[in-house]
């Protein structure tokens, strides 16, 4: 099944109201149908729920299904014939779930006090950070507005042999809403922190240009230069194919972007690895705001019909008319990571990397270990990962089957890799994340922050991320036996069986924060 995507009718949404870009998002059109006729037909059917009109239109039996969530959020669920499946909501175009095969969970942590309110992010799953990371850009929202915007779907197939697919567009801001969002120009460093701009930060620290992949060479609209970036694509997505140009929705669309290296080379003895440096949140740009309305930011899911593995692609592009317009922003795919015990994980693939520690006033260290393990305080680390070796990152021991999460992001599209786990203290101030669920989430997040993405007019830019599960070759009966909870209320100690997800009273366990590991008093099943 293919539908066509209207995206002109979205542009023309500026409202924030859920239910309304909803209905307005459903404009689309199978081949051959026009947009104003599809538009016709949802005024009539006025009165139906329109993600049971979507549901009717675009639902596949099995593959595709849409329905209402919690807090009445329209969501999508995805589904295989092996068995995987996943959600995700429009609200932030956020994935909420998602289970491969012979998985009893899913893989990805929502709290049990997330908030459902339109308003807020969903504590949970995989927001998505644009047009900044936390606050390094010019806006006052951490994180940017994505995650808490409405999106809209733009495409949807079930049916797709590689896995079905949802593609959902954020809708644009009308410009008073913008003026809301965006810090009074110049923005001020954070208090105490030292005073280095940003370009003194990347120099000091990180004094080789990074390498320009065939995919991220500043580009033309033209077509030779798009099927290179194509095929690039096709190699590291696995044989996924390239979206861009079924989501161009025009043929004429530009297909590549450049990310501007304007980290200037300097000498390799002003290499500092310790330095307390600050990442200065960029000053608001004159033209910032006609940027924003000119951006066209897309997000497709899609699930992989064999192993059930989830592939997100986000894709932005600067769709204005003026030269004039750059469009620059800070992104990560903010994926929280559901464990059964975080003290037990191991992540590999970052050791000799850099990090900036945000826990201790932005310092600048080397991680000298094999794998990463998280002990139980704030973690908070902003990772510069290897040019092109580092492209894996796997998440080991997630379970107590001593699975792995492996996730997949070219150092091309995301250079920086995110770790957060909030730690006791942190959990205990955030109103939506129970006091002890730090103990069951791992947030691993590709990023784009230390060098913002700069898309002059029609340039484009794409980043994948491929989530996989890898479950251990043989689990033996011990570990079994030692199946760990993958929740707890309060007080009980009543947990999930990790075999049947059931909660029960016979499951139980018991914690000791002070040393942050947990101890399984006695495990059965019910
Ligand atoms: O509470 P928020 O806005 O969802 O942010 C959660 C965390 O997100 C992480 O990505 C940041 O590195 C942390 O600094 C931040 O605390």
């Amino acid at each position: 099944m293919g539908i066509c995507c209207a995206a002109e009718t979205s542009r023309a949404s500026p409202g924030r109201d859920g239910t309304r870009y909803a209905m307005q998002s459903l404009a689309l059109s199978r081949s051959g149908r026009s947009r104003y006729q599809m538009d016709h037909k949802l005024a009539v059917n006025i009165s139906k729920d329109p993600i049971q009109e979507v549901q009717e239109q675009y639902g596949v039996p099995g593959r595709l299904t849409f329905f209402r969530g919690r807090g009445g959020l329209e969501m999508v669920l995805l589904q295989t014939a092996a068995g995987a499946c996943a959600e995700v909501s429009f609200f932030g175009a956020q994935v909420l779930s998602w289970q491969p095969p012979r998985t009893a969970n899913s893989l990805l942590f929502v709290s049990r006090e997330a908030i459902f309110d339109r308003r807020r992010a969903v504590r949970g799953g995989i927001p998505v950070c644009w047009p900044q990371f936390s606050k390094y850009g010019p806006l006052v929202q951490q994180h940017g507005y994505a995650r808490n915007t409405n999106w809209e779907l733009v495409y949807a197939d079930g049916d797709h042999p590689d896995g079905p697919l949802v593609v959902f567009e954020l809708p644009t801001l009308s410009p008073s809403v913008i003026a809301k969002l965006l810090v009074p120009s110049p923005v001020a460093a954070p208090t105490g922190a030292a005073t280095a701009s940003s370009t003194t930060w990347t120099t000091r620290v990180f004094p080789r240009a990074r390498p320009q992949s065939p995919g991220h060479q500043a580009m033309s609209s033209e077509h030779g230069a798009s099927a290179d970036w194509n095929q690039e694509n096709e190699k590291r997505s696995s044989g996924v194919p390239d979206q861009c140009d079924i989501l161009a929705n025009t043929s004429g669309m530009a297909s590549a972007a450049g990310r501007c290296t304007t980290i200037a080379s300097v000498p390799e003895e002003s290499t500092e690895t310790t330095a307390a440096v600050t990442l200065t949140p960029r000053t608001t740009s004159p033209v910032f705001e006609s940027e924003l309305q000119h951006a066209q930011v897309r997000l497709m899911v899609q699930l992989g019909a064999e192993r059930g593995d989830l592939r997100l692609r986000l894709e932005v592009w600067n769709r204005s008319p003026s030269d004039a317009d750059v469009l620059e922003f800070t992104t990560a795919l903010h994926a929280y990571l559901r464990v059964d015990a975080v003290t037990e994980i191991r992540i590999t693939g970052l050791s000799g990397c850099e990090f900036i520690d945000q826990t201790r006033q932005q310092r600048i260290e080397v991680d000298q270990e094999p794998s990463l393990t998280l002990q139980g305080g704030e973690v908070d680390r902003i990772y510069r990962r290897k040019p092109q070796t580092s492209d894996l990152i796997q998440v080991e021991r997630v379970n107590a089957q001593q699975g792995t999460i492996r996730i997949e992001a070219s150092t091309d599209d995301f250079p920086e890799l995110v770790i957060w786990n909030p730690g006791p203290q942190k959990s205990h101030e955030l109103v939506d994340l129970d006091d002890q669920e730090w103990m069951f989430m791992a947030c691993v997040e590709p990023a784009v922050i230390i060098e913002p993405v700069r898309l002059h007019r029609d340039e484009r830019w794409c980043g994948h991320v491929t989530f996989t599960y890898v479950a251990a070759a043989k689990t033996s009966a011990a570990t079994k036996r030692l199946s760990m909870c993958a929740l707890h209320d309060r007080g009980g100690g009543w947990c999930t069986c990790g075999y049947c997800s059931r909660p029960s009273p016979s499951i139980r366990c018991s914690m000791s924060v002070a040393m942050q590991r947990m101890i399984i008093s006695s495990v059965r099943c019910a």
